[in-house]
Parts: C-alpha cells; structure tokens; sequence
C-alpha cells in the first residue's frame, strides 16, 4: 500500500535521519517511535508528501488520510460544519449526523471549535476517517487528548479499517492498543 526507501532529513545542519524504510500492507500497522524530536512527525509529513526528503523514495499506491497533531480546524466553525465541509470538498454523501453521533460529538455539534474541548477537537478531526473511506490512514499521536471513552472508539475505528483491509501508520507514545504489525523506531 506504501514502501518507503532510504529516507533521509535534514534539519539546520542536522541530519535528523536517514536509511530510515518501511512499508505497509493491507491489514497492517506500522507505529512509530522516539522520543520527543526523534522525527516521528517529519517521517509522517514525507510518508504523506507534505515534507520533501533529501534522500530515499516513498511509493504510495493508495489514498491516504493524514491526521496531523493539530487538528486543523476553523476556529468559528462548529463539528457539524467540519464534517459538511469536508464532505463537500470530497464528495462524499456519508450521513453527517451518524457520524457526529457515533464520535460522541451530537452534543457539541453547533458549537463552534474555538469553544471545544481539546477531545471535542481532536473527535472532530478524526470524524474524517469516517467521512471519506481512504486505504491508508496516517495518524500523528492520534490518541492526544482523547478519553477513555474516545480512545476505545479510535481503537474500534482501526480495528474494523483494518479488518477490511486498511492500514494505519502512526506515531504514538506509549501504549499503541493495538497489536502493531511492526515498529519502526527513529
Ligand atoms: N520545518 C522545519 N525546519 C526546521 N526544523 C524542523 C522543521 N520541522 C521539524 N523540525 C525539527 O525537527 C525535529 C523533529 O521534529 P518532529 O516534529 O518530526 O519530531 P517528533 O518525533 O514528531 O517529536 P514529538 O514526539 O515531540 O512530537 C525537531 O527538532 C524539530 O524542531
């Protein structure tokens, strides 16, 4: 679904990494670790082609979601304008209120994101997994902010993607939740 080869960063006059290559197939999950700086973010950014390496090759073979650590959102608009703008831009005719309701978003669903919770945000930018199905899901420390409640929800989220063929790339720290195909550590 994705293979990257011999890739390599600099930052400044720092090579942050290199020779770094992994891959994923359906079904998989590739988690990401390091400490805080390791480049866990700048590896995602590259896998997504937001972030231009200065060496190696990454070959995607399928539509990917990218979830950044910020959640991207407008600040005046609620969840529900979110989701209806996303849906839009994608052309997608997923049911809007399904979705808010199943990310326990339905109480908060006009209100506007500046009023959020930190939860309440990150469950609006996961809500696009469920807008638009992609293959390939890459999640920046996806769990930030999430309760227990929200965490067993993204948990169920990847284990059905996966159950039907998805595959997630993620950096997380800590406990992962689920059983990781493999670990790639920078
Ligand atoms: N555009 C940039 N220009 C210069 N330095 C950058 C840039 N982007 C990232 N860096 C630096 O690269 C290093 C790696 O950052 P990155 O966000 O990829 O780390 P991370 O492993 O995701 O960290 P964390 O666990 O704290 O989220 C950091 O020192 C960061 O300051």
């Amino acid at each position: 679904m994705l293979s990257a080869t011999n890739l390599g960063i600099l930052r400044g006059e720092r090579v942050l990494f290199e020779g770094v290559s992994l891959s994923v197939a359906p079904g998989e999950a590739v988690v990401l670790r390091g400490a805080n700086g390791a480049g866990k973010t700048t590896l995602l950014r590259i896998l997504a082609g937001l972030t231009r390496p200065e060496a190696g090759h990454v070959d995607r073979q399928a539509t990917h979601h990218w979830i950044g650590h910020r959640e991207g959102l407008k600040p005046h608009e609620t969840p529900r304008a979110h989701l209806k703008l996303w849906a839009q831009a994608w052309g997608s005719d997923a049911d809007i209120d399904a979705i808010l309701g199943e990310m326990g978003l339905s109480r908060p669903s006009e209100v506007a994101a500046r009023y959020l919770s930190a939860g309440q945000r990150r469950r609006t930018a996961l809500a696009r997994l469920m807008l638009d199905q992609r293959p390939l899901w890459l999640l920046d420390e996806p769990f930030t902010a999430l309760d227990a409640e929200g965490r067993e929800q993204l948990l169920a989220l990847v284990a059905n993607h996966r159950q039907s063929g998805g595959a997630v790339i993620a950096a997380i720290h800590g406990d992962a939740g689920f059983a990781a195909s493999r670990e790639v550590t920078l």
